[in-house]
């Protein structure tokens, strides 16, 4: 049997970051990774920074979640995969979902398709949940609270920033263990040791399926910009200031790879959730060799084409700007 975990929380909690943290230490490197991205563009792959064999980016269009057969077809395969020796062997599957992901459809499947049921077992699912953030968005967003009601272990992410919103979360989950941790530096032995499902689960899952309905926050969209040529910082720091001011509550995440005017050669990765905007990060190198800016920007009700006019007058006052001096 091949332990599954799912890996799961509000857009911006830090699962991706956790990842990487985890897939570093020896101990559990040999992890098969499925990342479910929402959008056009797929940046955790560069991100995560796992070896290329035991990757598959599970693109969705939909922003619900990866579907279940999907799923399926996936884990199966990466298991045919490895019994065939076409992958390196891999120990345990970790699934990030979307941070918008509804993680019931993931768990019916690994309970209840036969395939999946004889060669995998869902080991858990570990929700994450941010310090600064998380209690907006317990209130806010339905995928929010079924993503802490199913969860087996519930990580507090980002508390160097804020004070854990830990009675929101007790409010939905009174039983599941809960820790802190920055950066992702949880113990992985007590994240992803394989915890039996609670008794209660399927009568949960039941519940969540029949208010199906419910389970979205409406008027959601993602938007995706690429571009070739670099941006200078100012433009950047300007159109963030603008997207801000424009959109407030209603942009929920933007993160992307940059090249930047004053530092082509390496990429900048820009990361904001909600309003907090944190430091940018450095790649050292780009993925694939290819030079080009690609963002995404997830949010409620933002005009389509309105992130990137915005840029472009920008950029056009930003230069003009330098010419006059
Ligand atoms: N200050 C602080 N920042 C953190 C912490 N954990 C993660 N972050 C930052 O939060 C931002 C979002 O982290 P990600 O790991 O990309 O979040 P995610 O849940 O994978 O995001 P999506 O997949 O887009 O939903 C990044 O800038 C991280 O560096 C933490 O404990 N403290």
């Amino acid at each position: 049997m091949i332990p599954v975990t799912v890996v799961t929380g509000f857009l911006g909690a830090g699962k991706t970051t956790l990842l990487r943290r985890v897939l570093r230490d020896p101990a559990w490197a040999d992890s098969a990774v499925i990342v479910n991205e929402f959008g056009e563009i797929s940046l955790d792959h560069d991100l995560i920074a796992v070896s290329e064999e035991r990757f598959v980016s599970a693109a969705t269009g939909c922003l619900c979640c990866l579907a279940r057969d999907d799923l399926t077809r996936t884990l199966l395969d990466l298991a045919a995969q490895r019994a065939a020796g076409a992958v390196p062997p891999y120990a345990r599957v970790l699934i990030e979902t979307s941070g918008l992901a509804d993680p019931a459809p993931v768990l019916h499947a690994l309970m209840q398709d036969a395939a999946l049921g004889a060669t995998h077992a869902l080991a858990g699912v570990v929700t994450l949940v941010d310090a600064a953030q998380g209690a907006a968005a317990l209130s806010r967003h339905p995928e929010a609270r079924r993503q802490v009601m199913l969860a087996d272990r519930i990580l507090v992410t980002k508390p160097d920033l804020a004070t854990p919103p830990e009675a929101a979360i007790r409010a939905l989950n009174p039983v599941a263990p809960l820790r802190a941790a920055v950066q992702g530096a949880a113990e992985p032995g007590w994240l992803l040791a394989p915890a039996p499902p609670p008794e209660h689960l399927p009568a949960l899952l039941a519940a969540m399926q029949a208010e199906a309905a419910a389970r979205h926050t409406p008027g959601l969209g993602a938007i995706a910009l690429e571009r070739e040529a670099p941006l200078p910082a100012l433009a950047l720091t300007l159109w963030l200031q603008g997207l801000a001011e424009h959109a407030g509550p209603r942009l929920l995440r933007l993160k992307g790879l940059v090249a930047l005017t004053e530092c082509p050669e390496r990429p900048a990765v820009l990361q904001a959730v909600q309003h907090l905007v944190h430091p940018l990060d450095w790649l050292d190198s780009w993925p694939g060799g290819e030079r080009r800016s690609r963002l995404m920007i997830i949010g409620e009700r933002i005009p389509r084409h309105f992130p990137a006019r915005l840029l472009a007058a920008i950029e056009a006052e930003v230069a003009a700007e330098a010419a006059r001096r």
